[in-house]
This record gives structure tokens, sequence and C-alpha cells, in this order.
């Protein structure tokens, strides 16, 4: 008793000395934002754990402006001029909490590496993804559309959510270590692929790095079950990329790995990956290679269902250009205008990635859409928040493809300035001409194929009536495939 007091009291006035700086006197305090927000961490990351934190950053935005303070040292900014401020700069990295590493892996990723073994990463990597090279894998992604396609021609009404993923994971798969995860042969999804895709998970153990008391914790709180799916996971990396290190299998053509290799075998051991940097890389870019997608051609259909005009439009855009599935490819879908522009609409009204894209202001500080921000202050900037602003996008909720067709005639502005999907500068997408030659064939395909029909009950949803993790928490996509008659 005789201690309890005088640790009670002195947390007590700490816990009021912190709140009345964070409110009055840190370097943020003149920035706007709801109280509890600018005073304390938690309600931020209330919002993150409830899976809305992009929607309410919308709402803030909506009620204080173009700069909103999230929390203590965070504010969200949608001015466009933020975007080449902050993302083209090298030196703005991820606040340690974002750029964490699963208990027990010590090698990086492109994703949480320090801004030198970052640009090592992307000097192995990068020639992987080159325009040229992404179209040496098309032969590959082909067999996959067809076996899609062949399997939802005997299915009817389908998730389209499930069949999508099965499609962009057996690709990821084989285009990133050689082996597909058959999922579209098996009509299941894989062990591996739950345990990756667990962005709720991932965004608890973020949300606890916030609190270094609780985080040291994490390896003694975590079920025994999940830390050995985690492990079990790791491994098989492990051993499929040992297989081809080994030469004990081989890729039935280059694929991204084979890239990685041969900048390993060329290059000294000092600027080699290792093994394990090897392994890490390539379960993010498993990661980062299908969800995104799978998201990306369920919004489009989502919209095209709800909109059928828009979904007259680009069947018979595609329909008219081709006889033959045999003549839709790469290269002939990509100058189909109406089909660009409803992928552009999608990733706009259903960005892959939604939630606030957070950096550090570097060392010295730095300046962002013409104002000055101290060392260490997160600048957070949200595909949601920018691509629902009526600054940017006129009637930004309307799905109107038209918008990016520039020479139709009174149709709503957008400003190219503050849309970037896939980000910019050195942490931009890696894989943003894979992700371009994926959705358009699929789409093209699906819709050369099929009549695709919402199933009544299922037809009027919002999109944002999912939770965002990350990435959206999709609801199921019931469609009605029907085989069209030529
Ligand atoms: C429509 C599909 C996609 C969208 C909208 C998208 C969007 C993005 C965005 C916004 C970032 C930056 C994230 C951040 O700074 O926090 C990013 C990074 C990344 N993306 Fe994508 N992505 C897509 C598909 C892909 C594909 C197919 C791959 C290939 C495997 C890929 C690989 C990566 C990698 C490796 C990074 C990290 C780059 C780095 O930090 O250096 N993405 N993506």
């Amino acid at each position: 008793m005789g201690l309890l007091q005088p640790i009670v009291g002195t947390l007590l006035s700490y816990f009021v000395a912190r709140t009345l700086y964070n409110l009055f006197f840190h370097p943020l305090a003149s920035y706007k934002g709801p109280l509890l927000w600018r005073a304390f961490q938690f309600p931020s990351l209330a919002a993150m754990l409830g899976g809305n934190m992009p929607y309410r950053v919308k709402e803030l935005h909506d009620q204080y402006g173009p700069i909103v303070r999230v929390a203590p040292n965070e504010l969200s900014i949608i001015d466009d001029r933020a975007w080449k401020d902050i993302f083209q700069r090298r030196d703005f990295l991820r606040p340690p909490q974002w750029g964490a590493r699963p208990p027990g892996v010590d090698a990086h990723n492109l994703i949480s590496a320090p801004a030198d073994v970052h640009a090592r990463f992307r000097k192995a990597f990068a020639p992987a993804f080159s325009e040229k090279e992404t179209q040496g894998y098309e032969t590959l992604i082909r067999l996959y559309c067809d076996k899609l396609i062949n399997t939802l021609d005997t299915k009817g009404v389908v998730d389209l959510v499930e069949w999508l993923n099965f499609t962009t994971f057996d690709i990821i798969g084989e285009l990133c270590w050689g082996q597909s995860f058959d999922c579209l042969e098996s009509g299941k999804g894989h062990a591996f692929i739950s345990v990756l895709l667990h962005f709720k998970a991932a965004t608890i153990a973020t949300c606890i790095k916030y609190y270094p008391a609780i985080d040291a914790l994490i390896p003694f709180i975590t079920p025994k079950s999940a830390l050995t799916m985690l492990h079990n996971v790791f491994n098989t990396g492990h051993q499929r990329i040992q297989q081809r290190i080994s030469g004990q299998t081989e890729p039935r053509q280059p694929d991204i790995l084979s890239h990685v290799l041969q900048y390993n075998k060329v290059n000294p051991e000092a600027i080699a990956l290792s093994q394990d940097e090897v392994e890490f890389n390539a379960l993010t870019m498993i990661v980062a290679g299908s969800e995104t997608i799978t998201t990306a051609l369920c919004g489009a259909v989502h919209y095209l269902l709800l909109n059928p005009s828009a979904y007259d439009t680009l069947a018979s855009e595609i329909r008219s250009n081709f006889n033959s599935a045999e003549q839709i490819s790469a290269s002939s879908v990509t100058s189909l205008r109406y089909l660009n522009a409803v992928l552009n609409e999608t990733l706009r009204l259903c960005p892959p990635i939604p939630d606030n894209m957070r950096r550090a202001v570097p060392k010295g500080g730095a300046t962002v859409a013409g104002l000055g921000f101290p060392e260490g202050t997160v600048l957070g900037v949200s595909c949601w928040s920018v691509f629902q602003s009526d600054q940017h996008f006129s009637n930004p909720t309307t799905f109107a493809p038209e918008r990016w067709l520039s020479d139709e005639k009174g149709v709503s502005h957008h400003n190219v300035k503050a849309y970037y999907p896939f980000s910019l500068g050195p942490h931009g997408c890696l894989g943003q001409p894979l992700a371009w030659l994926e959705m358009r064939l699929i789409l093209s395909l699906l819709l050369f194929h099929f009549d695709l029909e919402a199933v009544p009950k299922a037809a009027k949803w919002n999109w944002s009536e999912q939770a965002i993790w990350w990435t959206w928490e999709k609801k199921p996509l019931l469609v009605n495939v029907k085989r069209r008659s030529f």
C-alpha cells in the first residue's frame, strides 16, 4: 500500500502531463482533429481494429479539411502535392510499427527494410517486373485464365471473390517460385493462403507495436497454434526456395525467382540477397501480388453489375473487338479505352490499399504540401480519402468510367495528380505492369465468354459496407455466370 500510492500518483501525473503536452505544446498542436484523437493514440487504433479506419479518416477530412490530426504524432493529408513530396523521397520510411517483422523472422523484406537494404532488394527484384519481362509471363498467366473460364463454365452461380482469389494465387505461386497452389484445380483455398491473408491478425499485431510493454509479451501470449501456423508458412517458403536453389525444381519458364537468383549469381556476396531475404520477399510478393488484383477484379464486377449501361458498353467493346478468345491477349487488350476507364474507375472506388500509407518525416524535417514538418512526424496519405474527395473528383461516389475518357464532353472531372492507386517513387508498386496485365486479361476473358448476372438477393450492397483491415474484407460476390451465345 505504501508504494502503490506514489506509483499511481506518478503514473497519473505523467498521463496528465502527456495529455496536456499533446493538446497544447506538441509541434502538431495547431492541426485540427477530434480532441481524443489529438490527445491519445488509442482512438485511431480502435478504428483500425474495428476495420473502419479509412472511413473515419474520410469523415474527419470532410469535417476538418485537407489536413487532419489523426493521432498525437500523425497527420492525414489529401492535398495532391503530398503524393510527390512524400513518396518520391527515399528517406521517408514507414514508421517502425508499420514495417515490423513477424515473430522469429530476422531477415527484412521490401516493406520492413531500411533505405539501403531496400535499395538492394529493389535492384534484385525490379528486372523481374519490367514491362518486357512481364509480357513474358503471359503464357503462364493465360493457362490459369483458361482454367478459370473452363471451371466457371460448369458452375452457374459462384462466389467470384473465391474463384478470382484462386486464380490470382495460382498465378503468383507459379510466377514467384515456379509452383502453383493448385486452387483452381482443387476448387479449394490453400492452408498456406489463409495464414498469409490473415490481415486482421496483422492489424492487431501492428496496433500492439504502439505499446512496447505489451509488444514484448507477444511471444508469450500468442497462442502456440498461431505461431505453429506461421512457422509452417515460413517452412513451406524455405523448402520451395531451397528446392529451386538446389535445382531440384525448375520453373516451366523464367519466373520472378529466376531473376533474383540470376542477380545473386552475378553480384558479389556483399550485395547478394541471403536465402532468408529471398524467402521473406517471395512471401511478400505472394500476398502483394494476389489479394490486390482480386480486389480490383471483384470491385470491377461489383460496379459493372450495379451499372448496366457501363456493363453493356464494356461487353460490347470487348465482343466487337474480338471474334475469338485466341485474339484476346495482353497486347490486344491494352488499348481498349473503355476497359482501361473501367479499371481506373474501379481502382478509384475500390483501391486495393485503401488505408493511410504512413511515412515518418526524415532527419532535418521536410516540407510537404507547402508546410514544414519536424523530423519524426508521421504523415499519411489514404487512397480512400483522396479518391473520394470532391476536391479531386466530381461526384466522387459515382461509378463513372467516362471521367477517364478525356474527349468525352460534359463528364465528371478527375485530378490525375491526386490519383496514384499504385503509389509512386522508390516504394511504389513493383508489380504494376503485372497487375495491369492480369486485370485487363481476366476481365476481358470473363466478359467475352460469359454473361454475368447479379444474383437478385445479393445484388445491391455497398462496397463500403465492407470492413478494412489493411485491405478489404470482401463480402461474397455472388454472380450467375452464363456462357454467352455467339
Ligand atoms: C491492382 C493491383 C495492385 C495495386 C493497386 C497495388 C498497389 C500498391 C501500393 C499502393 C503500394 C505501396 C504500398 C505502401 O507504400 O505502403 C504497393 C507496393 C508494392 N506492391 Fe503492389 N499493387 C498491386 C499489385 C501488385 C502486384 C501484382 C505485385 C507483384 C507481386 C505487387 C507488388 C508490390 C510490392 C513488392 C510492393 C512494395 C514495394 C516497395 O516497398 O518497394 N503489387 N502496391
